[in-house]
């Protein structure tokens, strides 16, 4: 079950679980209408990038609800309490180059402790195969939460290699943060990662993909609208 593109009704917020993974549409008027406002073909590149640095954020604050915290002891001015710490290790935050670096600053300001790690990947514009072409991440992510930043969910071959890629490192909570997903990357997802630690976060899930691999309605090509190469 998840929330299409346009709404079709005040429909409740999606919370999706099949066989273990998980799809969270975060439905909420600042973010449909940030959302619009970075759909429209008008919009510039210094305005899509902030936009997309605010959706992030407000993504971030749903995708980060079940980050590890332990108990801490505090004293107030007023008296002894107790309160929670984010644990230890750290939380590490995947940024997909280069798309997903739009996406960094605006996770970061939530979780500035976070350790960060980079991926490149590019899809193939023919066979809509993605490949990795750059890789710095910790070799050893056993017990880490993980948040994977990429704006566009399409076919999902980008997200479901960059994951199984975490997962084959240790990872034992993987969160991937997108602007935008299509039902058939979230169903790849879905078949491709089943029973795995996973959530994807969104802002939707628009209609479909058209014969060139694009979301549609979508937003374009994330990483040509961000850094202006259109
Ligand atoms: O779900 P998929 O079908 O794999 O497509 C999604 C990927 O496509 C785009 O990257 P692109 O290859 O355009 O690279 P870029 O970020 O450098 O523009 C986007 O940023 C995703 O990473
Ligand atoms: O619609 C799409 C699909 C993949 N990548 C993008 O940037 N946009
Ligand atoms: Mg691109």
């Amino acid at each position: 079950m998840s929330t299409r593109w346009p709404p079709e009704s005040s429909a409740p917020p999606a919370f999706a679980t099949v066989e273990g993974m998980r799809t969270h549409v975060v439905d909420h008027p600042l973010v449909a209408h940030k959302l619009t406002t970075l759909r429209d073909e008008r919009t510039d590149s210094p305005t899509f990038r902030r936009l997309a640095d605010e959706l992030v954020t407000l993504l971030a604050y749903e995708a980060t609800r079940d980050v590890r915290t332990d108990q801490v002891d505090i004293t107030t001015p007023v008296t002894a309490t107790t309160g929670v710490r984010l644990s230890h290790p750290r939380p590490l935050v995947v940024p997909i180059i280069r798309a997903g670096l739009g996406m960094l600053d605006g996770m970061t300001r939530l979780l500035p402790t976070a350790e960060v790690g980079f991926l490149g990947m590019i899809r193939d514009e023919q066979t809509l195969q993605a490949s990795t072409y750059a890789n710095r991440m910790p070799e050893d992510l056993s017990g880490r939460q993980v948040y994977v930043l990429d704006p566009m969910l399409a076919t999902g071959g980008t997200l479901v290699a960059a994951i199984k890629e975490l997962i084959a490192r240790g990872a034992d909570d993987v969160t991937a943060l997108c602007l935008l997903a299509a039902p058939e990357g979230v169903e790849r997802m879905e078949s491709e990662l089943a029973g795995a630690p996973v959530t994807v976060v969104t802002a939707a899930v628009d209609e479909r993909l058209n014969d060139d691999g694009f979301i549609v309605p979508g937003l374009g090509d994330a990483g040509d609208r961000m850094y202006g190469t259109v």
